[in-house]
C-alpha cells in the first residue's frame, strides 16, 4: 500500500491510467453533501480526456436519479456511465435467471430497485407501496406470483415489509432470495449507518438462509459488464472508493489497481492494521487531493 503523498506522485498515479471507477457513497458525496473539492478534481479529470464510470452499491436510486444527482452537485456524466447495484440486480434477473415474466419480486428497497427492475420489463410489488404500511392482525394473503424477494438499503424498512418478504420466500416454491449488495453499512450526514447487508439480516435470521445472489461490490458483475462494454485495459484502469470490503476487493478480484480514499467508512487505523487482508495499491485521504493546487 503506497500512500500518495507528492505533487508528483498524485501527477504520476492519473498519468498512469486512463480509466477511472469511481464508488460513490463516502469517494463523492455522504448521502445529500458533495465532500469538498470533487468537482474540481473530477473537472481535471475529464480535462485530460479519461474515461469515468460510476460504480455503487446504492440501489435506492435509478441510474436516471443517479445521472441527475451527479448533475446537481455539478459533476458532468453520462447514463452509460452509471453502474448500479439495482441495474446489475436487473440484469441478474433478466439474463442469468431469465426470471419468467408470469411472476413479479417483492421489493424490500426503494424505488431504485422498483425502476430498475420495471426497465427490464420485470414486474414488482412492496417497496414504496408497503413504506407506510403498519402490520396488524391481518393474515398476509398468498400471493403465488411472487417468484423472488429483492433486498436493498430500504430507508422506509418496515415489519410489514420483512413480514411480506419472510412469507413469500417461506410459502412460494422456488422463491428466489437475492440481495442487491452485502455493505453492513454506510457513511451519510457525518454517521455511519445500517446499510443493505444489515437491513437483510432480519429475513436471513429469520429463515436461516442464505441468498442466492448478492449483485453489488465486490461480486464482479458490474466489472466484467464494464469491460466487456469498453473494452478497458486493466493495467490502465482504477478503482477508487472507501470501503475494503467492497471497493478495494472488487478491483483487487478483477486484477486492477485500486486507490482507498479516507472520506468515508475505511479508517487509515483500519486500512493500515495487521489484521487487514484487503490491502488497496494506493491510498489518499480525499479523492479532491488529487486536484491540482
Ligand atoms: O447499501 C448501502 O449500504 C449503501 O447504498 C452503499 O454502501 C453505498 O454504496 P457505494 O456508493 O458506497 O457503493
Ligand atoms: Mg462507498
Amino acid at each position: 500500500m503506497k500512500e500518495l503523498v507528492t505533487r508528483e506522485e498524485r501527477k504520476e498515479f492519473i498519468d498512469k491510467f486512463d480509466n477511472f471507477l469511481f464508488d460513490c457513497d463516502g469517494v463523492l458525496w455522504e448521502g445529500t453533501k458533495l465532500i469538498p473539492g470533487v468537482e474540481k478534481a473530477m473537472e481535471e479529470l475529464r480535462s485530460k480526456g479519461k474515461n469515468i464510470y460510476f460504480v455503487t452499491n446504492n440501489s435506492t436510486k435509478s441510474r436516471k436519479s443517479f445521472l441527475k444527482k451527479l448533475q446537481d452537485f455539478g459533476i458532468q456524466a453520462s447514463l452509460h456511465e452509471i453502474f448500479s447495484s439495482a441495474f446489475a440486480t436487473a440484469a441478474y434477473l433478466k439474463q442469468v435467471v431469465h426470471f419468467p415474466p408470469e411472476k413479479k419480486v417483492y421489493i424490500v428497497g426503494m424505488e431504485g430497485i422498483r425502476d430498475e427492475l420495471n426497465a427490464e420489463g420485470i414486474r414488482t410489488c412492496g417497496a414504496e407501496e408497503d413504506a407506510h404500511a403498519v402490520f396488524d392482525s391481518e393474515p398476509i394473503p398468498d400471493d403465488p406470483e411472487v417468484g423472488a424477494v429483492v433486498i436493498g438499503l430500504d430507508l422506509h424498512v418496515n415489519y410489514t415489509k420483512y413480514a411480506k418478504a419472510f412469507t413469500y420466500l417461506k410459502r412460494n416454491p422456488g422463491c428466489r432470495f437475492i440481495l442487491t449488495n452485502g455493505d453492513t453499512t454506510f457513511p451519510t450526514h457525518g454517521m455511519i449507518v445500517p446499510g443493505a447487508g444489515s437491513i437483510a439480516m432480519p429475513i436471513i435470521k429469520a429463515l436461516n438462509r442464505e441468498p442466492e445472489a448478492v449483485l453489488g461490490k465486490p461480486a464482479q458483475n458490474m466489472l466484467e459488464t464494464i469491460f466487456a462494454e469498453y473494452d478497458l485495459q486493466p493495467c490502465k484502469t482504477v478503482m477508487i472508493g472507501d470501503r475494503l470490503d467492497t471497493d478495494i476487493d472488487f478491483g483487487n478480484q478483477g486484477g486492477i489497481e485500486t486507490l482507498c480514499v479516507l472520506t468515508g467508512i475505511t479508517t487509515k487505523e483500519e486500512m493500515l492494521s495487521p489484521t487487514n487482508k484487503i490491502k488497496p495499491t494506493y491510498y489518499i485521504p480525499s479523492f479532491s487531493d488529487l486536484a491540482s493546487e
